[in-house]
């Protein structure tokens, strides 16, 4: 039974595929409700509820933190990443709702409806004060053309306007297309009657239009704000509107919600809405079916697609990945564990078919396993790249021709204080993992369950008396593999046991002189 928590309003309808799943346990309440946070494996959230790292430290059990919307900036990542938490978005359901309200509250704001709406409600007739100003024929200025941004481009252009844009990773075809002028940021605040932000909320952004910027606006500008409280600065803002530079300011969003800033809301000019642009029955929706779907599918332990913090795999491409995924999980248990001690240096060469694959994903994948061995917190795909840094452990992967002679290989380097571990593995259809190459012996073994590995001089009667001391100790040998490079060289032994192998048998094995080391390994 999975445990998810939904702390904001969230769409019960788009909700459904989690609520009517009866292997899941949907609790709805405030974080500040709950008194078990530690049992939640799923916590869905829209703006409201701040996930902050002293509540992913009281999550224990948390996998997955699922934003219905698209603004992260309420989520530490940082620290999600940390603590191996997937953090989704839901990144278009509300772009054309936001889009739709920017476009309104722009409309409202330069025909003074608000203002017209609270007048006539007063039991007033006054047509004179409301003199407004058209749409058509002005220049809009939009601060990030994303999805929103272009979704507010095609509508600007609809009405006539001229639009001026400034994202600086906006390609010049994208800008063809739309239809809009890509400018510099200079440019937009000189020559624009109205400028609206849609950028997210990071720290290049937070007081983009600060009180340099909007100084070089216009003289009558109209500003809005849809996007995040904070990219516009409002003590700026205030300053603009006291000396009568700003004509008009929309906001829909504030750096604190609800605004403390008493003295920005009570300017005439100012018009406000509560964070509503996402806030439509059809946003609602999506945004609410998007996150629950991709949290069931996650919870049933399928990729999910809109990973702020993991790499998005498709449901091809990931079941593509998934052997070689496991594989390199289990690869990086062995060198784990067959080097304990400290390790600097981890180089994954991929060769063949596995090399077309997203190998970042089976990467993480093998030094999730290898640090799974060594660390106490839980390590898993999403911080494993984290932590490996944090120990001081660098890794890198390679791309090679096929060298190995298998359709996919795996090739593992792991550098230690005192030696050196190497393995080579492959995937084959219908027949499984196999290693082909430990520290450069040829071997071939399925890797799974009680290993014991052993080196040995190449000389007759150490298979027999390996085999003698296990049976002595009443472990059945499952299979069992020698590699060697010279006849009467270094050589190893890699057998597979039915039964756990304790130390007792393994100072027995050493005691032979022909015997050099031998070791258990986990898989
Ligand atoms: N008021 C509301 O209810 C809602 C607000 N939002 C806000 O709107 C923001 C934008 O949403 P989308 O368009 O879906 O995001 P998006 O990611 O599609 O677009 C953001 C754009 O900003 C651009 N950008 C990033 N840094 C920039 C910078 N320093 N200067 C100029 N451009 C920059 C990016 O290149 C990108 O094109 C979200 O991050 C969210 O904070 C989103 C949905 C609802
Ligand atoms: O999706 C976003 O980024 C939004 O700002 C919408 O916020 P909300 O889900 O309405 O609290």
């Amino acid at each position: 039974m999975f445990h998810v928590l939904v702390s904001d309003s969230i769409s019960n309808d788009g909700l459904a595929p989690l609520l009517n799943d009866e292997n899941i346990n949907v609790v709805q309440k405030k974080v500040s409700e709950v008194d078990d946070l530690e049992k939640y494996d799923a916590l869905l959230v829209r703006s409201a509820t701040k996930v902050t790292e002293e509540l992913l430290q009281k999550m224990t059990n948390l996998k997955i933190v699922a934003r219905a919307g698209v603004g992260v900036d309420n989520i530490d990542v940082e620290a999600a990443t940390k603590y191996g938490v997937v953090v989704i978005n839901a990144p278009d359901g509300n772009t054309i709702s936001t889009a739709e309200h920017t476009f309104a509250m722009m409309a409202s704001l330069v025909r003074h409806i608000p203002q017209a709406n609270v007048s006539v409600k007063s039991g007033e007739w006054n047509r004179s004060a409301f003199l407004g100003t058209e749409l058509y024929g002005k220049s809009l200025g939009i601060i990030g053309l994303g999805r929103i941004g272009s979704e507010i481009a095609k509508r600007a252009k609809a009405f006539g306007m001229n639009v001026l844009v400034f994202d600086p990773f906006l390609t010049k075809d994208r800008a063809q297309k739309l239809g809009v002028n890509s400018c510099k940021l200079d440019e937009v605040l000189a020559q624009a009657d109205i400028i609206t932000v849609h950028t997210p909320l990071t720290k290049e952004t937070r007081g983009l239009l600060g009180k340099e910027n909007i100084g070089k606006t216009k003289k009558g500008v109209y500003l809005l704000n849809c996007a995040r409280g904070g990219i516009i600065d409002e003590e700026a803002l205030i300053h603009y509107l006291e000396i009568g530079h700003v004509k008009g300011v929309a906001l829909d969003v504030f750096e604190v919600e609800p605004p403390v800033n008493r003295k920005l809301l009570d300017f005439e000019q100012v018009i406000a809405t509560p964070h509503l642009g996402a806030s439509t029955k059809e946003a609602q929706l999506n945004v609410a079916s998007q996150v629950a779907e991709e949290v069931l599918k996650f919870l049933n332990g399928k990729p999910v697609t809109n990973s702020i913090n993991l790499p998005t795999l498709t449901k091809d491409i990931f079941d593509k990945i998934q052997p070689f995924y496991k594989l390199a999980k289990k690869l990086g248990q062995l060198a784990s564990q067959y080097m304990k001690e400290p390790v600097q240096h981890i180089g994954i060469v991929y060769e063949g078919t596995v090399a077309e694959l997203e190998t970042s994903f089976i990467t993480k994948a093998f030094l999730a396993g290898f640090l799974g061995e060594r660390v106490d917190s839980t390590v898993n795909e999403v911080n494993a790249g984290l932590i490996a840094k944090e120990r001081g452990i660098s890794f890198s992967e390679k791309i090679a021709s096929n060298g190995s002679g298998y359709a996919n290989c795996i090739a593992v380097q792991v550098d230690g204080d005192h030696r050196t571990f190497s393995v080579k593995a492959t995937y084959i259809p219908n027949y499984g993992e196999r290693i082909v190459d430990l520290n450069g012996f040829d071997i071939d073994f399925y890797p799974a369950g009680e290993v014991l590995y052993v080196e040995h001089i190449d000389k007759p009667g150490v298979i027999g008396r390996v085999g003698k001391v296990l049976g002595d100790h009443g472990v059945n040998i499952a299979t069992m593999q020698v590699g060697r490079k010279n006849i009467g060289g270094e050589a190893i032994m890699v057998l597979t046991c039915d039964k756990l192998i304790d130390d007792q048998l393994i100072e027995a094995l050493v005691q032979f002189d022909d015997i050099v080391s031998a070791k258990t390994i986990h898989l």
